[in-house]
């Protein structure tokens, strides 16, 4: 069965693992989804547990602090060594954050990152927890992939957003924002893309290979077609249906998920 990692130190990872099977908060369905794709989602906290996962969600949560831990239980080099072995990582805003290779605006003295996403990231662009919001985001390409409506609820939590990506990054989605606020937060930037004088657009969604990024947080919803997306990348990998059993925090189905963030369905 394939196994998806998900990093477990801070942050939202109990909504990502819910996700693998629809977001919902009922096990039957949970069951329904590993029959169906053969798919387990299982939390990472030691470097060695991810020899044991053919993909990995790194969640959103509070990255500085997700740094601190995750250098704590050194697995910076194991995160970077998965990445290069081209095996599928999903970074969510914080997640996104750590996957970035560039970021301003972190806090001072920086804070270390993954890397392998050639851009560069604004780690608080949108402001504070009060700045939080919830948009429609066209998104073309995952509606032709995974069908249903162009647009997906992509719910911003002190979200991050990217500024300038390299010439191998797909950009899934973006969002416009006013110029002067663009001016604000990053002088000296040019920006993803012009519209008209008063507006810039703003990165929140690409894929590099077998990286997927997203400034927003597709767990909170009920669409789950970011999870599905991201899973057919695992699938698509090779080794993606290994059979080798899990170490560590395995996610119990006869558990209730404990969430600890509202979930918008
Ligand atoms: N919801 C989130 O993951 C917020 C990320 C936050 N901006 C950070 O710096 O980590």
């Amino acid at each position: 069965m394939a196994l998806v990692g998900v990093l477990a130190l801070q942050g939202s990872y109990n909504e990502h693992i819910a996700g693998m099977p629809f977001s919902s908060l009922s096990d039957h369905i949970y069951v329904f989804w590993v029959l169906l794709l053969g798919v387990k989602g299982v939390e990472i906290k030691k470097p060695e547990q991810l020899e044991n996962v053919a993909s990995l969600i790194i969640p959103g949560g509070e990255s500085t602090t997700m740094a601190k831990l995750a250098e704590y239980h050194n697995l910076f080099p194991a995160l970077r060594e998965f990445v290069k072995m081209g095996k599928p990582v999903w970074g969510t805003c914080a997640g996104l954050i750590f996957l970035a290779d560039r970021a301003t605006g972190q806090k001072i003295g920086g804070q270390e990152l993954v890397g392998g996403l050639d851009c560069m990231v604004h780690r608080n662009f949108f402001g504070s927890q009060l700045q939080s919001f919830e948009t429609e985001l066209s998104v073309p390409e995952l509606a032709s992939k995974e069908g249903g409506p162009e647009v997906f609820r992509g719910v911003f939590i002190r979200a991050p957003a990217i500024l300038e990506v390299g010439p191998q990054v797909e950009v899934l989605a973006d969002y416009p924002v006013p110029a002067n606020k663009w001016k604000d937060s990053n002088p000296g930037v040019e920006g993803h893309e012009e519209n008209s004088g008063s507006e810039k657009k703003v990165i929140v969604a690409v894929r590099q290979g077998n990286l997927l990024a997203t400034a927003f947080h597709p767990e909170l919803t009920a669409d789950t077609r970011w999870h599905s997306y991201f899973l057919k990348m695992a699938t698509e990998t090779e080794g993606a249906s290994s059979s080798v059993v899990a170490v560590g925090a395995d996610l119990d189905l006869n558990q209730p998920t404990k969430i600890d963030l509202p979930v918008f369905l």
